[in-house]
């Protein structure tokens, strides 16, 4: 049974990590039990598009912004049709939500939609826990009555772990829709969701890209169907190394030399359509401060992130695959991770971030229309 809280609930509550660290808070949101990785988010701002993003599926967030809730939740920014994280982690819940857009308030939100959280944490020493330990598996439990401390961790440990898990087929369309654009039509694409966000086929449209999302199980026939100037790969949930079917369709789709464009998810299919291999990094990359250098303009953007898995592709020279010459477009300016790749030799790129970063920065906005421009060579 789950009651709203509203941010100031006694019910207590745990967060469980497999290496049997214990935090101790009080229910935020639906009251209950969850499991999921435990990762942060150092976003201050976008918690609904953060909170409905399907990349974050099977994932505990932990929100280290000390104040979470103040702008309520509205009926304008979800970047999907729920909620897909598997519980919220935060320090100090806002009591009072004050935006003129909120219809309701984010505790509310989380118990409409039975999703299980936790508040009065230090996220700060959490944080610096996973950032020093690495992400790992973990659980929220909530309840005047808990089990001890040793039967949590058990159960915790007794989760599948993210490295390994199959998920972008669960939270993906299963029917194919058209966003359609806006203003003149100038461009057909084929996207396929695999846990796309709503803001992404929205970018495109305002570029007069007419976009029809695709089931992930889209086959080459259903791609060509639809007579696409350009194809694109979105973000989604899960280890890139089980993505053996939209690497196929991916590699199809080189093969005949249509413009290509991945995000995130996107951009690991596309390492591995040209051979390379993917790796889980140890606490990832999410939150919208992220320094990423172009290195095609030597141009620094400012960008939003959100990935537990990386390409592993030489940064210091030109690859040769399969599809010609390939190189390292984009590096993460705190660790060097491999954040975009581009083909030399045919119309295909990728990135590891976010472009459409609904709630920003909008530095890499840029990336859109260089989609748009490989669209108009082929064309030309
Ligand atoms: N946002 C995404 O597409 C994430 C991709 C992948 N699931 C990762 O964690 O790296």
């Amino acid at each position: 049974m789950t009651t709203s809280t509203r941010g100031t609930s006694k019910v207590p509550a745990v967060l469980v990590l497999e290496d049997g660290r214990v935090f101790r808070g009080r229910a935020y949101g639906a009251v209950g039990e969850t499991f999921g990785e435990a990762v942060f988010s150092t976003g201050m701002t976008g918690y609904q598009e953060t909170l409905t993003d399907p990349s974050y599926d099977r994932q505990i967030v932990v929100a280290t912004a000390p104040q979470i809730g103040n702008t309520g939740w509205n009926d304008e920014d979800d970047e999907s049709s729920r909620i897909w994280v598997s519980g919220y982690v935060v320090r100090d819940p806002a009591r009072v939500p004050s935006n003129w857009r909120a219809k309701r308030s984010l505790d509310d939100e989380l118990v409409a939609q039975n999703i299980v959280g936790i508040s009065g944490i230090d996220t700060r020493a959490l944080t610096r826990h996973l950032r020093e330990r690495g992400s790992m598996r973990s659980g929220i439990f909530s309840g005047p009555q808990l089990p001890t401390d040793a039967e949590l961790v058990e159960k915790v440990q007794a989760q599948p772990q993210m490295k390994g898990a199959s998920l972008y087929e669960e939270v993906a369309t299963k029917e194919a829709y058209v966003v359609p654009a806006i203003g003149e039509k100038k461009f057909t694409v084929a996207a396929i969701d695999l846990g796309i966000k709503g803001m992404t086929p929205h970018r495109m449209a305002e570029r007069g890209i007419e976009v029809h999302v695709l089931p992930a199980t889209a086959t080459e026939e259903d791609v060509y169907a639809v007579s696409p100037d350009g194809v694109f790969f979105s973000n989604g949930p899960g280890d890139p190394a089980t993505a053996e079917g939209p690497v196929a369709l991916m590699t199809a789709v080189l093969a005949r030399r249509t413009p290509l464009f991945g995000i995130c998810f996107g951009n690991q299919i596309l390492g591995r359509a040209l051979g390379f291999g993917t790796y889980k990094l140890k606490y990832g990359h999410r939150g919208i401060n992220q320094p990423v250098q172009d290195r095609t303009t030597g141009k620094v953007e400012v960008t939003a992130h959100n990935h537990g898995f990386a390409v592993d592709a030489p940064l210091d020279k030109v690859s040769e695959t399969k599809f010609g010459r390939a190189e390292v477009s984009h590096v993460c300016l705190n660790d060097q991770v491999v954040e975009g790749l581009q083909l030399l030799d045919q119309p295909a790129f990728s990135v590891q971030y976010h472009p459409e970063a609904a709630a920003g920065p909008h530095d890499a906005a840029y990336l859109f229309d260089r989609f748009v421009s490989l669209m108009e060579g082929q064309r030309a």
